[in-house]
């Protein structure tokens, strides 16, 4: 198919006019609308007005400028004869190449402030319009949305004189999946000023972009890729820029993802590690390297090849120190020079900033895939406050206790369900992981921390059903247990903190993550 016209719309002008000039070196005449036609004669490209095209200016401020049977028709006949008659008879020029991309839609509502009257005005609906007719005759033209694809085009029609026909239906499919983010934008934009930011909509749109294609998934035999969500905003794991190391596999993504979720939920200097998508070390200190260190000595054996999460910048002392081991990535607001220099000697390592953690992302909700549909919910953002603790045995825990309770029960709440951690000195010293019943997961905390476990906080995502979980704990030498509650048999569970000597106290918020 040869290319004897093009019709250029674009908002986005990047590129336009060297693209522009290109086309009509190679004899394609341009059709245009008004500011895309005015940049375009600027430049001294030679250019027709969309108007002399459909005999009709543009009107409504814009709103309607290129929907004409002139401009459709022309995008959308077959090269039949009975269509080109019809053409011919309608006086229309048939359309080659249609470049088009959008108002700028999801930039205008990014801008604080906006209005609702501004939003629904970038509302591009002439574009989209000519977008889909062009894609749906990808047979006979060519559409072009991205201005990456400039280059490729240009290239293609001087070398080819002709677009070949498995780049017109590439270049289709991009355009639906254009238009398509494009409605889900202002769907999803409408339903927060409808109903809000957290309701859960009759329907879902999801447009993600692919970040990168992954070696395999979490098993060699298993196809993956990353696709990232470019309305979230802030630190996250998706947002983190890798500055070292080899490619991140989906496993070092799902990792890293769970120990940054973790350590930013601390305000004192911490440091996570994380295995198989589960905290073995977690601690605060009152210096990085102490804090890591003490991470990693709740479970060294377990830390070997983790993915390391800290909430403050990496220095040299801390570097050090994790250089001494084998880890897979690291993850962290930033790293000094000295850290740099000293991790960068290790080839594998990746590592990951993410800048400053103290800003949130705008990622609220969760999303999970079962077979045939997914599962929503709003992330587990909530951890109990001192104040809404209840105390529910004779012996009150001191007030440093308490914030090691709140300490340990915030990592619990990264640990898959059944769950138990185990904290001391602010150190974890005993994780228990992914039991089917609690008691298997205490045993398997205190198995962990040996003789750490006695005077230490002992935090549980769910309530206990029995008292087992509370003898057990005096047996290990448990001094204080932070819980929900809220079983039937509280009561006994209460009773056997009382005969034991041991300080309980409910939080009321229960934290299953499975
Ligand atoms: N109304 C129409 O007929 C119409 N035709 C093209 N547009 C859009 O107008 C923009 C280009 O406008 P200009 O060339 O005036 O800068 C493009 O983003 C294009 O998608 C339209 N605008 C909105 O619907």
């Amino acid at each position: 198919m040869k290319v004897k016209r093009a019709l250029i719309s674009v908002s986005d002008k990047t590129n336009l006019v060297e693209f522009a000039r290109g086309l009509s070196e190679l004899g394609v005449e341009i059709v245009s609308t008004g500011g895309t036609a005015k940049a375009l004669r600027e430049a001294g490209v030679p250019v027709i007005y969309i108007s002399e095209v459909t005999g009709f200016p543009e009107i409504l401020g814009g709103r309607v400028k290129t929907l004409h049977p002139k401009v459709h028709g022309g995008i959308l006949a077959l090269r039949s004869e009975e269509h080109l008659n019809q053409l011919a008879e309608h006086n229309i020029t048939p359309i080659d190449l249609v470049v088009v991309n959008l108002y700028p839609f999801r930039q205008t509502i990014a801008r604080p402030g906006v209005t609702l009257t501004e939003a629904i005005e970038n509302i591009d609906i002439g574009g989209p319009t000519m977008v889909r007719a062009a894609a749906k005759n990808h047979a006979y033209v060519g559409i072009v949305v991205n201005p990456n694809s400039y280059e490729q085009v240009l290239r293609t029609l001087q070398d080819k004189g002709e677009l070949p026909e498995q780049l017109r239906l590439e270049l289709a499919r991009e355009a639906f999946a254009h238009t398509a983010s494009y409605d889900t934008a202002i769907t999803n934009y409408l339903s927060r000023v409808t109903s809000g930011e957290e309701e859960l909509q009759p329907e879902l749109n999801i447009s993600l972009v692919k970040a990168q294609d992954l070696r395999y998934g979490e098993n060699p035999h298993q196809k993956a890729a990353f696709y990232r969500d470019s309305t979230i905003t802030g630190p996250c794991v998706a947002n983190a820029r890798q500055l070292h190391g080899k490619e991140l596999s989906y496993n070092n993504i799902l990792d890293a993802n769970s120990a940054l979720e973790l350590v930013r939920e601390f305000s004192d200097t911490s440091v996570v590690i994380i295995k198989h998508n589960n905290p073995c070390g977690t601690a605060t200190g009152s210096t990085l390297a102490e804090a890591y260190n003490k991470a990693l000595e709740a479970d060294p054996v377990s830390a070997f090849g983790g993915i390391v999460a800290a909430n403050r910048v990496i220095d040299a002392a801390t570097a050090e120190e994790m250089a001494k081991i084998f880890l897979e990535a690291i993850i962290a607001p930033d790293f000094t020079d000295e850290a740099l220099a000293i991790l960068t000697k290790k080839a594998n390592l990746r590592i990951l900033k993410t800048g400053d953690l103290s800003e949130q992302t705008a990622d609220i909700m969760e999303v999970r895939k079962v077979n045939g549909g997914l599962l929503v919910q709003q992330m587990d953002r909530i951890v109990a406050n001192v104040e809404e603790l209840k105390v529910v045995t004779e012996t009150k825990p001191s007030p440093e206790e308490l914030k090691e309770m709140l300490f340990a029960m915030t990592v619990v709440k990264h640990v898959k369900s059944n769950a138990i951690v185990l904290a001391k000195d602010g150190q974890i010293v005993g994780v228990g992981a992914g039991q089917m019943n609690r008691v298997g997961s205490a045993k398997i905390a205190y198995e962990q921390a040996g003789e750490k476990a006695k005077g230490a906080i002992l935090a549980s995502d769910a309530f206990f059903p029995f008292r087992d979980t509370v003898d057990e704990a005096a047996r290990s030498g448990i001094k204080a247990i932070i819980q929900p509650g809220g079983s039937i048999r509280d009561e006994e569970s209460i009773q056997a903190c009382n005969q034991h000597g041991i300080a309980m106290v409910f939080t009321g918020i229960r934290h299953f993550k499975h």
